[in-house]
């Protein structure tokens, strides 16, 4: 039984609802039941696409300031669980959706940065305002956002702080889609039920060798790639997908 998340499905699609108010800040407690309940829906091969979303104003608006107070390392190492949370996603083997319905900053962002598509609603903002409070992205921020935007305009989001307006945040390539505040909800089930008909196989091998090649020299990282071609060329969406496009008529993926 979780007291901040809320597990709802609909169809291929498992999504996560966070309900912490007043802002959805994250605190131990919250980073605990992510990672109660990550694992077995990345596990769950019924559950084709994951979507992680807020609720209200906020998607998430970053670590709990009254929690970071405590500059323990104790406390640093509990809060630095969130980092697992954003593994556990990153490495689920299905696509993944940050629907950030409201304000997605700091920790916020950085949870969004280990997400596959990255949806914000027209009225939300998006940034890394930790060097205000004298912290830096310290939960995976400062690295992924390197990898995301280039060393250059990551260092200077960072050191800058800013909050992003969504069509900012869609110009820098920080999210994928824009969508309307009135309009963000069925924005966000298309995109679900679209990645939810897609190969949930493919897509794990897929995310696997992205990640595990993206730093290899070059010959690893291929040979790394046709390993996992000798596992797709394994599987019946392989078959299944090669054969509809033969027959004329959709696929029908079953994620094995
Ligand atoms: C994520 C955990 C990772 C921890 C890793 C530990 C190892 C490494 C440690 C160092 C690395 C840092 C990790 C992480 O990157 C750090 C952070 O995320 S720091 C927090 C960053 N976020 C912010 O700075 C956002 C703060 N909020 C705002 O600026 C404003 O709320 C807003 C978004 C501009 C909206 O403003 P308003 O519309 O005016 O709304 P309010 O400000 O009144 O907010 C409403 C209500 O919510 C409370 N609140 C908002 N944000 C937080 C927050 N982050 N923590 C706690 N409380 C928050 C606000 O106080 C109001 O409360 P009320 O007054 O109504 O009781």
């Amino acid at each position: 039984m979780t007291k901040y998340l809320d597990v709802r499905r609909d169809g291929g699609t498992a999504t996560i609802v966070i309900d912490r108010p007043p802002a959805n800040a994250v605190d131990p407690a919250l980073i605990e039941e992510f990672l109660e309940v990550i694992p077995p829906l990345a596990g769950d091969p019924s559950v084709r696409c994951l979507v992680v979303r807020g609720t209200g104003r906020f998607f998430v608006a970053g670590a709990d300031i009254a929690v970071m107070r405590d500059l323990s390392v104790a406390n640093h190492v509990k809060m630095r669980r969130w980092v697992e949370v954003q593994r556990l996603l990153e490495r689920a083997p299905k696509p993944v959706i940050a629907a950030m319905n409201g304000h997605a900053l700091g920790g916020g962002a950085e949870l969004s940065l280990a997400c596959d598509l990255r949806i914000l609603a027209s009225s939300a903002t998006i940034g890394f305002p930790e060097t205000s409070l004298g912290l830096f992205p310290g939960a995976g921020g400062s690295q992924r956002l390197p990898r995301l935007l280039g060393p250059h305009r990551a260092k200077r989001l960072m050191i800058e702080g800013a909050r992003l307006s969504a069509a900012e945040a869609l110009d820098l390539g920080l999210v994928d889609v824009v969508a309307d505040d009135d309009d963000f909800d069925r924005v966000v089930a298309g995109h679900a039920e679209d990645l939810a008909a897609r190969p949930t196989t493919t897509i794990g091998l897929l995310k696997r060798i992205v990640e595990a090649g993206y730093d290899l020299p070059l010959d690893d990282a291929l040979e790394l790639e046709w390993q996992a071609v000798l596992e797709l060329i394994g599987t019946q969406d392989a078959a299944e997908g090669l054969q509809a496009f033969l027959d004329k008529r959709p696929p029908r993926f079953t994620g094995r």
